[in-house]
């Protein structure tokens, strides 16, 4: 499959200061940004920048970016899912998962993920993917967000439905453990029916027990 990427850019207006979304980013145009010391979420920030950096390389990674000035102050991740996850046993070359998003603090509650998702969806090429995320609530922010896992499950749900994902059921042990962890998905227009099937045996593989 080839992976189509084609820039889009758009200018959100928050009482912080102005931003611009834009993605797919270059890797070097990653690299060259700063990266705010706040986005701490998933690693040390300067490790993370570098983890961006080398999605923004692969074949079909893609990085959209919140940018105020020279600064990164969010972004969003597409790549392949984990072989070590199920998503992956499929082998199926159109399925990508949005694997990480974050907002700094600072300008969290101003539609900012919401537009990440919003510009990542521009690109006319998404239509040819299986888009999905899986939501575990440990990897929330809920020390400093002070909200507790449903309210912070409307977030998440809000933030991906302005991109078009929605929830699946699935029988993932994981995702089962805890109610408010979730599965959720954007089947793009061209997507072939083959691939749909496929998807839903890799959401329910336990079947067996049924
Ligand atoms: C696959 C994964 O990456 S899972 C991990 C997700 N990432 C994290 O938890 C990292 C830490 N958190 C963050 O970076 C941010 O809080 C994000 C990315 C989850 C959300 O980013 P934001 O820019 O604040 O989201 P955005 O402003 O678009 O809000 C989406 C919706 O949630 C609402 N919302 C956002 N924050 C709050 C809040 N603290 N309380 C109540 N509602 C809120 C918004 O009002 C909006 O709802 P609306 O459509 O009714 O207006």
């Amino acid at each position: 499959m080839e992976h189509k990427k084609t820039y889009n850019a758009k200018q959100l207006k928050t009482p912080h200061g102005n931003l611009i979304i834009e993605g797919p980013i270059s890797s070097d145009k990653l690299a060259g940004y700063e990266f705010h010391e706040d986005l701490v979420a998933f690693r040390p920030p300067a490790q993370q920048h570098e983890a961006l950096v080398g999605i923004a390389k692969l074949e079909e990674g893609r990085i959209i970016i919140a940018r105020n000035r020279h600064t990164i102050v969010g972004y969003v991740t597409y790549l392949y899912p984990d072989p070590l996850e199920r998503w992956s046993e499929g082998k199926m070359d159109n399925l990508i998962e949005l694997g990480a998003i974050e907002v700094i603090p600072e300008f969290r509650g101003y539609a900012v993920g919401k537009n990440l998702l919003i510009v990542s969806m521009m690109d006319d090429a998404m239509e040819d993917y299986l888009i999905i995320t899986t939501e575990y609530y440990w990897h929330w922010d809920l020390k400093n967000t002070k909200l507790n896992v449903w309210e912070y499950r409307k977030v998440m749900e809000k933030m991906m439905n302005a991109g078009g994902l929605e929830w699946y059921a699935t029988d993932d042990p994981e995702i089962c453990s805890h109610p408010a962890n979730c599965l959720m998905a954007r089947i793009g227009k061209r997507v072939e029916l083959e691939s749909v099937q496929k998807f839903d045996r890799l959401r329910f593989m336990n079947r067996f027990m049924y």
